[in-house]
């Protein structure tokens, strides 16, 4: 793939049964780009990346990727990370890690297998079947990445990973884009210490791209004194967005507003809903 961007154009997608999906987004995030994908639970992320990764047919002409569809092509060359590929059953029985490395032909980039155990704090002499979450998640990222792909598309996987190996993990994602021709997206809901990664975000709401660009085209507004106290400007911004979400899109059915409300657990005696 020559040039590695992403354009969609006037993607609109609706699954089957169901009136749920994406409307009419139009997207394009250029070769070398790292793009943040920000949206409440249920904005449409994850099923933006699966059209993007060929996983589920758009419709014609929506989505080109280093000029070529990626359902009905078949893409060499994008990745795509997310919960199916997380809770594959193989990296839960009493495997090693050389021997699963190989499996997903390790021994083909010998170098870049090197760097990413380095980078990624794996041992050697683990099991997979006797590790903890985050040291199986960090193997798994290991054997994701392996081959060198030109499109990677995370789908928030990096929960597992504790401060240091989710910053080391995003630090040599960022050489990768800056050393060869590469682009990534990554959808997530965690942006502590996030904010100098990105080069463009996409803001999705109910199923649209409310906002896209550069980093450079996004007020971030200035940190309250005190209040908020730890969170990045970014935190700031996408907080400030998702609460303009959750307003437009309203009380969900049974809820306040409806003469409900729902009573929080503390102090409250139990999860219920009470009339007002
Ligand atoms: N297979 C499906 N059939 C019908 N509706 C679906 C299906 N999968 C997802 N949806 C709906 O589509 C919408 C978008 O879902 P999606 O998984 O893309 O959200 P998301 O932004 O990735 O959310 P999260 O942050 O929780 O992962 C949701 O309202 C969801 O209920």
């Amino acid at each position: 793939m020559p040039e590695p961007n992403i354009a969609v154009n006037n993607l609109t997608f609706t699954f089957p049964d169901s009136t749920r999906g994406l409307q009419d987004i139009s997207l394009d995030l250029p070769p070398g780009s790292r793009t943040l994908l920000i949206g409440a639970n249920g904005a449409g992320k994850t099923t933006l990346l699966r059209l993007l990764s060929g996983k589920r047919m758009a419709p014609s002409n929506a989505i080109n990727i280093g000029g070529i569809d990626p359902f009905s092509t078949g893409l060499e060359g994008v990745t795509y990370l997310g919960l199916e590929w997380v809770l594959n059953p193989i990296v839960r029985t009493d495997i090693g890690v050389p021997e699963l490395l190989r499996s997903v032909g390790g021994n083909a980039y010998p170098q870049r297998r090197d760097e990413l155990i380095h980078i990624l704090d794996v041992d050697l002499s683990w099991h997979l079947h006797a590790v903890s979450d985050g040291e199986r998640r960090r193997v798994q990222l290991c054997m994701g990445l392996l081959r060198p792909w030109s499109v990677l598309l995370l789908d928030e996987i990096t929960v597992d990973l504790d401060l240091l190996s989710r910053h080391n993990f995003l630090d040599f994602l960022k050489r990768e884009t800056e050393s060869r021709q590469c682009t990534i997206v990554y959808a997530t809901h965690i942006l502590d210490n996030l904010a100098a990664w990105p080069t463009h975000l996409v803001h999705m709401s109910l199923g649209k791209v409310k906002k896209w660009g550069g980093m450079e085209t996004f007020e971030v507004p200035e940190v309250e004194a005190g209040g908020a106290a730890g969170n990045s400007r970014l935190g700031q911004l996408v907080l400030q967005w998702l609460r303009e979400d959750l307003a437009q899109r309203g009380p969900r059915r049974g809820q306040a507003g409806e003469g409900k409300t729902y009573q929080s657990h503390e102090g409250k005696g139990g999860y219920g809903l009470e009339s007002k």
